[in-house]
């Protein structure tokens, strides 16, 4: 395995204010201890529902969010701090998809205007090389060089979607933090973006970050799975650690909202999601600590760690 980034302890606290003096009365523990490692050509899901921070962890990656503490190992440096990340190049290294592709494409500008931003902040080029890179982009991505002549508003979702893949690529990244890529696509779309992701992984050997609330999006993406909760990790694992050998009752809970297209067993699967909802409500006292935040997590095979109440622990029986 190479490791390509190496998040540790990763804290990003939100200061909420309030009063007449709008003094910090509290924090927003957005990112509570977050520690795992992206490996180089993989792709790395980040999966919990909304307002677990998941986009904060993303954002703090590439350097859009300042953090409260620890380190983001990125070739033996640390580019949690902004010094550190200008001498280095790294916004050239790491680039980020958001999922409305609408408002993160600038309207007023063409696809040309869009895709070149990024080769001219960082590749410096005449302008005939630039027009040939911005052309072979979209070539990459699928569309027409007239393409380039055009704006984002004359695009369905998923060709603007491929837009700012080209834009992200543009830099020859070796990390895409995808947030949320496909959520704001049709379903017949999705899979069409996602299997062209994957064609691009393996032909320019580009990281992923995948960041959704949705396990089954994830499934077919992913070699390796955090799942967040609350600001923390609860579960962490290789694809089949997750999928197959869920340990975390909210990791089962997330598992049994997947939609399934299996007409047959439509009552079974939902009385199985109603049990497993029960199950969730009855034992997530046992599973969260008085404050309601997950316990720190806890190894139980070479791939695997589960959040874990102390006392499981010291029972014996970390699973
Ligand atoms: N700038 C901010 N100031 C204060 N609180 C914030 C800020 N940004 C995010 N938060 C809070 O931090 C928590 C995590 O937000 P975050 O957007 O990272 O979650 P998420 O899992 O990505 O959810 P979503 O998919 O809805 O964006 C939420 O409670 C959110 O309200």
């Amino acid at each position: 395995m190479t490791v390509l980034m190496e998040i540790k302890d990763l804290k990003v606290h939100y200061p909420i204010r309030s009063g007449f003096w709008n003094r910090i009365t509290d924090y927003v523990y957005a990112a509570d201890g977050i520690s795992f490692t992206i490996e180089a050509g993989k792709t790395y899901g980040l999966v919990g529902e909304s307002g677990s921070g998941k986009s904060t962890i993303g954002k703090a990656i590439v350097g859009l969010e300042k953090i409260t503490g620890g380190e983001i190992i990125y070739n033996g440096e640390d580019v949690s701090k902004p010094s550190v990340r200008n001498k280095m190049k790294y916004n050239k290294d790491v680039q980020m998809i958001f999922q409305d592709s609408l408002s993160s494409l600038n309207p007023k500008k063409t696809i040309y205007q869009i895709i070149a931003e990024p080769i001219r902040n960082f590749d410096k080029m005449d302008k005939e090389s630039e027009k040939q890179r911005v052309i072979e982009l979209l070539d990459i991505v699928g569309l027409s060089k007239n393409a380039m002549y055009q704006y984002p508003h004359q695009f369905s979702g998923g060709q603007r979607q491929r837009i700012g893949i080209a834009r992200a690529i543009a830099t020859n990244p070796k990390l895409i933090i995808a947030d949320e890529p496909v959520s704001a696509l049709d379903l017949s779309i999705q899979a069409q973006v996602l299997n062209f992701m994957k064609r691009i992984q393996k032909e320019l050997g580009i990281s992923f970050l995948f960041i959704s609330h949705d396990l089954g999006v994830v499934r077919h993406m992913t070699e390796n799975i955090a799942i967040m909760h609350l600001g923390r990790f609860v579960e962490l694992g290789t694809r089949e650690d997750i999928y197959n050998n869920p340990q975390h009752i909210y990791t089962k809970r997330l598992l049994s909202a997947i939609p399934q297209i299996d007409i047959a067993n439509r009552e079974a699967n939902k009385a199985k999601r109603a049990q497993v909802e029960a199950e969730y409500q009855e034992k997530r006292s046992h599973f969260y600590d008085e404050d309601g935040l997950a316990y720190p997590m806890h190894q139980i095979s070479d791939t695997h760690w589960v959040s874990t109440p102390p006392t499981q622990i010291s029972e014996g029986t970390g699973k």
